[in-house]
Formats: C-alpha cells, structure tokens, sequence
C-alpha cells in the first residue's frame, strides 16, 4: 500500500532530477591518492567504501534523497583527462568539488583547477558544494584553511558551501547533500 501511494505521488509529483558534478584531483602521478570522489559516489549509493582504482573515464550513478533526485558524474581527475571534464557540464546544477584535505602540497593546484571550472559559461548557475575530504587523517589542514585556501570567500555571484567530511565513515557526506538539496530546491 506505502509503495502503491509512493508510486502515485511520484506520478503526480515526479521527484526533481538534478544533475550534478563531482570533480576533484586525482593523485596517480605522484603516487598519491585521489581526493575520495568515487569513495564518495558510491558511499553514498551503497553505503559502503569500495575498493577503488583511478577513474579513467567515468561512473555516473543516481541516488533519492529527500524527495530529490541526484545523477552523480563521477569524473576522473587525472591532468590528461581533466580537459574532459568540460563535456559533462551541459545542463549541470551543481558541483561537489572534492578536495584531498590530507594533501596541503596540492591545495594550490585544486584551488586553481576549481577557479577554471567556475569560468565556464556553461556553470555559471550551478551551486557550488566543496567537500573537505579525508578529515580523519591526522594531519588533515583545517576545513577554515581549505575554503580560505580554495578562495571561497572570494566567489561572487554563487551559492557555495564547503562541509568537512571523511568517505570511508560517511562522516559529514549526508549534511553536505542537505545543504546542495535546499540550495537547488530553492533556485528552482
Ligand atoms: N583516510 C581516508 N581515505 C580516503 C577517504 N576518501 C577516500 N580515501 C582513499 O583515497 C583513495 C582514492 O580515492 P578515490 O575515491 O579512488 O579517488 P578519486 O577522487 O576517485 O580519484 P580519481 O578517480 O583518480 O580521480 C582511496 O584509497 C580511498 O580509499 C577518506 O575520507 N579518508
Ligand atoms: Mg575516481
């Protein structure tokens, strides 16, 4: 019966779909980790930390939460496929930029990564959430310092957020999709 007025609802109301970027640095080069995206997609849709290898290419994967609908493109962040990334912005919401807080040397090449992203004509409306990776690490820099880092303060003209969080214990995932949910509900 639950399923049946669910369904009924979803027919009348159909849930919102919003499409949605999760980009960040990768570390295969330097022997480093990536920052977490793929960890973070699919901590979400299944709730459990998968083993994961660089992503060539993509994963795109949708999750329901909170009577919206995300389609996640997960998109791999080494520098040779990072000119990629600009063919899945047509049509994009938001963004969830995922920054390796644990990796202060490449903070820098995030930051500037990101302010390229955001040039782009075809973002220039999309919400902006900043996931502020690995904070279980015990020398993660500070969420402050990542956004002051990130110059998030300096954006203009857009909503962003930035949430602590750690992939691999969910920690901070679900509040960063809270904030990313009002601000697109609220825009639409
Ligand atoms: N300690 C810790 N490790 C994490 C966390 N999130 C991800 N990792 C690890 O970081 C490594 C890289 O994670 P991925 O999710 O593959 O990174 P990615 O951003 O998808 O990288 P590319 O696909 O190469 O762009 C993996 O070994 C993860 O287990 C976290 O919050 N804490
Ligand atoms: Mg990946």
């Amino acid at each position: 019966m639950g399923i049946l007025i669910s369904r009924l609802f979803d027919s009348v109301w159909p849930k919102k779909d919003m499409r949605i970027l999760l980009l960040g640095l990768d570390g295969v080069l330097l022997g480093l980790d990536g920052a977490g995206k793929t960890t973070i997609l699919f901590k979400l849709k299944l709730g459990e930390v998968v083993t994961t290898i660089p992503t060539i290419g993509f994963n795109v994967e949708t999750l329901e939460y909170k009577n919206l609908k995300f389609t996640m493109w997960d998109v791999g962040g080494q520098e040779r496929i990072r000119a990629l990334w600009k063919h899945y912005f047509t049509g994009s919401h938001g963004i969830i930029f995922v920054v390796d807080s644990n990796d202060r040397e490449r903070i820098k090449e995030a930051r500037d990564e990101l302010h390229r992203l955001l040039e782009d004509d075809e973002l220039r409306n999309t919400a902006l959430l900043v996931l502020c990776n690995k904070q279980d690490l015990p020398y993660a820099v500070p969420t402050e310092t990542v956004a002051r880092e990130m110059g998030l303060p300096q954006l203009r003209g857009r909503p962003w957020f930035i949430q602590s969080c750690c992939a691999t214990n969910g920690d901070g995932l679900y509040e960063g999709l809270d904030w990313l949910g009002k601000t697109l509900k609220a825009a639409a």
